[in-house]
């Protein structure tokens, strides 16, 4: 078949016969599906009601998704109709739904009291293992609360994935506004229009997959953002009651004496902390925190709290994760199938760059580190980066920092958006960059790092 004239559209573009199908959920069960990066499903309520991780469905509106695995819960039962063959579905009737619900409704008894005596609400730290379902429970637990018309501080501690930004960042937002479900948490003002509200994060950069690799700026950033977000917070009545809840990568999980934990719990005035999926380290929390602080009578104490693991969380390997991170980027660059942006391509001198990288062994493979690595105490926190064809394909963060600020200021500086290295041409001594939106580069340091490892194709 040929293009259609005029309008560009060749034979990609003709719709295929999608295969479609009717689920009847009973109520309380859940319906769980994946859907790989290479393909696309819809989903559709069509009876009932459901939700997304917490998040209501209307009746009609069709969800697209590709490259995701999720579940849509109803508490009374419904009808969903999917259009096209997802790689994995079933229905399930046995989910910890019972528990988190109580789990919610515990932290808003907190926020109910902190609202009467005008205090804090409470801030709630997940622990658990790697694909515990830490994340999907913090979704839950936002959109529940924002259904009720709390504003949730979400802060992302876990660069392995970005939240509203990209993988290698540490970030918090406040929800008061529904969640994207199709996006996972939903869009920044960089990602253009959308038909949801769009959240403004707060965003460090450490340009690392795991905190072990340098613990000590980890660390660092963990404190200003700590203090970025309790300031935040006390600056609206409404933000302090309603609290913030924390998501943690697995890792700082898995060996004692949790010193990572320990750092966060400090530094946000932790005061629940949730283990999800791991009696082992439920009980080695309830000793160090829940115990000890039961001692002194000057100390807040700190509740901790077991979850089940739903059996519907699913394990994602190296290979899945690369390909998440791939998507999170080029989203990021290229917008949502659903709302495209068109990202801008600029050419700039060597000498407008100013860029800086994490110390070499820092980027070095995590098992190579020895437990507790601090980072090089030698060596200054960044370094300055030659421009050299090595940069093709890297992202850099560009930040709020001035260009003579020191490092150690540089590294807790709040990032201003990314931009990709197309190309690095060492004889004209220019840089050619994509980023998502028309403008001039601003005049700030730039930091890059190997990590998120995407090659965009561009
Ligand atoms: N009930 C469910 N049914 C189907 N898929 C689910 C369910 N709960 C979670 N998942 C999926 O399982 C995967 C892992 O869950 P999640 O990201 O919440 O785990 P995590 O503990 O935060 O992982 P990590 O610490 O490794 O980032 C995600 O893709 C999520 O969408």
């Amino acid at each position: 078949m040929s293009a259609v004239p005029g309008l560009q559209l060749g034979p990609e573009h003709v719709e295929e016969d999608v295969k479609t199908s009717t689920h009847e959920l009973a109520a309380e069960t859940e319906w769980r599906f994946e859907v790989p990066f290479s393909s696309n499903i819809e989903i559709k309520l069509i009876r009932g009601t459901a939700e997304i991780f917490g998040t209501e469905i209307p009746i009609g509106h069709a969800y697209s998704f590709s490259g995701y695995k999720g579940a849509i819960w109803t508490w009374y039962g419904c009808t969903i109709e999917v259009k096209g063959i997802p790689s994995v579905d079933y229905t399930s009737e046995e989910t910890p739904m019972g528990t988190y619900t109580n789990a919610h409704f515990a932290l808003q008894r907190l926020r109910g009291q902190a609202q009467e005596q005008n205090s804090s609400g409470p801030r709630v730290l997940i622990v658990g293992p790697d694909d515990a379902g830490k994340t999907t429970l913090i979704k839950m637990l936002t959109s529940y609360g924002q259904r009720l018309g709390e504003r949730v501080t979400v802060v992302n501690m876990n660069p392995k994935e970005g939240l509203l930004s990209l993988p290698g960042t540490l970030t918090a937002a406040t929800f008061s506004t529904i969640l994207d479900v199709e996006d996972g948490w939903g869009s920044s003002p960089t990602t253009g229009p959308s038909g949801v509200p769009v959240k403004v994060p707060l965003v460090y950069y450490l340009g690392l997959e795991h905190p072990e690799q340098n613990t000590k700026l980890y660390k660092k950033i963990v404190s200003r953002m700590a203090l970025a977000v309790n300031s935040r917070l006390s600056e609206s009545d409404q933000c302090k009651s309603s609290g913030c809840i924390i998501d943690t990568p697995g890792s700082i999980s898995t060996t004692a004496p949790y010193e990572l934990i320990q750092h966060i719990v400090a530094e946000f005035s932790v005061n629940v902390i949730i283990s999800l999926g791991s009696e082992r380290l439920y009980s080695d929390l309830v000793k160090k925190f829940e115990t000890e602080r039961s001692k002194s009578s000057t100390a807040e104490k700190i509740t901790v709290i077991k979850l089940a693991k739903s059996g519907g969380v699913v394990d994602r390997d190296a290979n899945y994760m690369k390909e998440v991170r791939h998507d999170q980027v080029k989203r990021y660059f290229y917008g949502e199938p659903k709302r495209p942006l068109s990202p801008y391509t600029m050419t700039v001198d060597f000498d407008q760059l100013q860029i800086y990288k994490l110390p070499e062994q820092d980027n070095l493979n995590l098992s190579f580190m020895p437990v507790g690595y601090e980072g090089d105490l030698n060596k200054p926190i960044l370094e300055k980066q030659a421009i050299t064809p090595l940069l093709t394909n890297a992202v850099a963060a560009i930040l709020h920092a001035r260009l003579n600020d020191s490092v150690e200021d540089m590294v807790i500086s709040t990032v201003m958006g990314f931009v990709y290295i197309l190309e690095v041409d060492e004889k004209k001594k220019k840089v050619k960059l994509l980023a998502p939106i028309m403008g001039r580069l601003p005049a700030r340091p730039m930091v890059t790092s190997s990590f998120p490892e995407v090659i965009l194709n561009t």
